[in-house]
């Protein structure tokens, strides 16, 4: 795959996050220049959804400062069409098959019509789930689900992911398959920040959150 065309570096500096007015995060300040990918590690309840969350623009940093930047631009907002944020919940329409679900995203994600067939074919492979194309998914175990849930970061084609759990429910050779992912993902010039429980080996920074 070509490298991104408009790479984007993240600096956090002393950013914390609160739920409801009660602080759940403080003082977490790194920074991802392009190819760079960080693991979330940290018991439940110590705020990975959190900052996630807050990465991806849905809740206001409670205190320090997000810098999201384009190579040699002046700052930009995260959500921007730069952006793929995998969440807990699956994305899939149960009535709808592996392939309908991922036509779907296509189109939120702005794919032209004519890469749409290619693209979605190649999201399937990557993942492992070429065999459940056809399949509504209703039908699909959870790892088969979550698996189509992750193709769709391929589809998106975008530089920054943001990834809860991506392994939720998946086998040892998902996990792979994601490590894989990601770091083809970091070598087209992509930065990540995953929340897991599963270590995808030393190529991530690591950030350890406390209760
Ligand atoms: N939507 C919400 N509304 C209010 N409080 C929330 C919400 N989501 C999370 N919290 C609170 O924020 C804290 C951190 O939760 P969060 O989901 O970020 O942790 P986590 O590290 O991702 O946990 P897990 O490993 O269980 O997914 C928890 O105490 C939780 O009660």
């Amino acid at each position: 795959m070509e490298p991104f065309a408009h790479p984007i570096s993240l600096e956090a500096t002393d950013v914390g996050c609160d739920r409801v007015g009660e602080p759940v995060v403080r003082g977490v300040s790194f920074k991802l220049r392009p190819g760079n990918a960080i693991q979330l590690f940290g018991p439940n309840g110590s705020g990975k959804s959190s900052l996630l969350s807050m990465f991806a623009g849905l809740i206001e940093p409670a205190e320090g400062d997000l810098a999201w930047q384009h190579e040699n631009e002046k700052s930009l907002k995260p959500l921007d069409g730069s952006l793929f944020f995998l969440g807990h919940e699956t994305s899939l329409k149960l009535a709808l098959t592996a392939e309908e679900n991922l036509k779907f995203w296509a189109d939120m994600y702005g794919v032209r019509k004519s890469l749409c067939e290619a693209k979605i074919r190649t999201a399937l492979a990557v993942v492992g789930a070429a065999e459940f194309s056809g399949v509504r998914t209703m039908r699909l175990s959870a790892g088969q689900r979550r698996r189509i849930d992750l193709a769709r970061a391929v589809i998106a084609d975008r530089p920054v992911w943001l990834m809860d759990e991506p392994a939720a429910a998946i086998d040892t050779d998902g996990v792979t398959v994601i490590s894989q992912m990601i770091g083809g993902h970091m070598k087209r010039g992509g930065i990540a920040i995953v929340a897991t429980h599963d270590d995808l080996g030393p190529n991530f920074h690591r950030l350890e959150l406390g209760r």
